[in-house]
């Protein structure tokens, strides 16, 4: 598949695999969940020193109340947290200082087109909260179509996959672009190119067919967990119906129980409810997003490793002639980002409006300005081509 113009992507929902399921196939991967401590690995366009990032929240292994809390703490606390500098009790001003650590994407974009030059750009993007704007309900957070065309005229330019927390059926339901590639589930679930050779290494890779017809390789290192899923997504929405505001949902491997629209006295409610629920499986871990927790396998898999093999699956791994950007909002992003600066190679962008630690290099405000990036992508490319 030609992955430099015009390439033909597959996607799509499951249709029947056609090896049988693996039954070893998550067990090199499990592990229990440790939070990292990355080391710093220089940007080679820039030497801003950052402070550390902490490890990401395993929801079990911390102060879970105050974890749900943090998931979308008030500005004053996450500056106090983050720099004596940034804890302007102005907000704009914070927002600015924090800037020098995270230049915006669109203000850099010269730097980052110099640095693309003579590389193909490779671009995976998060969905919730970076193509969509965060609402209360999660079944309603749909893309604007404008949004829908320049995603679309991006993946005429550059190999471009979403990689999302939701099921892979569900966002591509959202995006419902067949041009793009699509890992669902932080990343236990990935459609891509069929290429032997990863396919033939990998136990976790199967063979399917996607909507189109197309061979495909189907990446699931969950797949064993599948029935315990289920069971555990039955249990949490019984245990929380009388939550009002809580709602469960099932992301095929992993399920989040959202929190955003539950009274915050009842937050404490929804989290011990949920503790209940998951001690009985030690194989299952707790992390959080924004404003919900997420329970999942606990396998060595996340968005960095969805990142790497997708790059792999799609012949991008070299760093001499390809540029990964990595756009996403949230901590399971954060994994992602990680591996971009532990390679070396390409750049994590992070977006939000409000100071936060992250180990993106470059930041953009909101999936407005995420669409201003995307369509400065295809203009710089456009007038390169000519
Ligand atoms: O990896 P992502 O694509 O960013 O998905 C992460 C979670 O996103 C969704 O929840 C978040 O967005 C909702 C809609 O704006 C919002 O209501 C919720 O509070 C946010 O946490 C999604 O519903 C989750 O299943 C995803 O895991």
């Amino acid at each position: 598949m030609d992955l430099k113009s015009n390439h033909s992507a597959p996607v799509l929902t499951d249709s029947a695999p056609r090896s049988k399921s693996r039954l070893r196939g998550f067990r090199g991967l499990m592990l229990p969940y440790s939070p990292s401590g990355a080391p710093f690995s220089p940007n080679p366009l820039r030497s801003i020193p950052r402070r550390k990032t902490g490890g990401r929240d395993d929801v079990r292994s911390c102060g879970w109340l105050d974890a749900m809390k943090s998931s979308s703490p008030t500005h004053k606390k996450f500056a106090k947290d983050i720099n004596h500098e940034l804890s302007s009790p102005d907000p704009e001003v914070a927002y600015r200082t924090w800037l020098l650590n995270y230049p915006s994407a669109l203000a850099s974009f010269e730097q980052i087109a110099n640095f693309a030059k003579g590389k193909r750009i490779a671009l995976f993007l998060d969905y919730d909260g970076t193509l969509s704007p965060i609402v209360e309900n999660p079944d309603n957070a749909f893309m604007s179509d404008d949004m829908r065309s320049i995603v679309k005229e991006v993946a005429k330019y550059f190999p471009t996959a979403i990689i999302s927390g939701r099921s892979r059926d569900k966002v591509y339901e959202f995006v419902g672009l067949t041009e793009l590639y699509y890992a669902g589930s932080h990343g236990m679930d990935i459609m891509c190119p069929v290429k032997q050779s990863v396919s033939d290494h990998d136990q976790n890779c199967i063979k399917s067919t996607d909507k189109q017809g197309n061979e495909v390789n189907l990446f699931q290192p969950a797949r064993e967990f599948l029935p315990m899923i289920d069971k555990v997504y039955s249990s949490l929405v019984r245990i929380t119906e009388d939550i009002k505001g809580a709602t469960v949902e099932n992301n095929k491997f992993c399920v989040s129980v959202h929190y955003r629209n539950v009274d915050q006295d009842n937050w404490k409610s929804v989290g011990e409810r949920v503790q209940d629920v998951i001690k009985k499986y030690p194989s299952l871990r707790l992390t959080q997003g924004r404003k919900v927790l997420e329970i999942r396998p606990a396998i060595n898999w996340d968005k960095g490793k969805a990142l790497e093999f997708l790059l792999k699956s799609l012949d991008l791994s070299n760093c001499d002639d390809v540029l990964p950007i990595y756009v996403g909002d949230d901590r399971t992003d954060e994994d992602a980002f990680k591996v971009l600066r532990e390679r070396n190679c390409g750049y994590g962008i992070f977006v939000s409006k409000s100071p936060k630690e992250s180990k993106a290099y470059y930041s953009l405000r909101d999936p407005a300005e995420v669409m201003e990036f995307l369509k400065s992508l295809v203009t710089w490319k456009k007038s390169n081509a000519l």
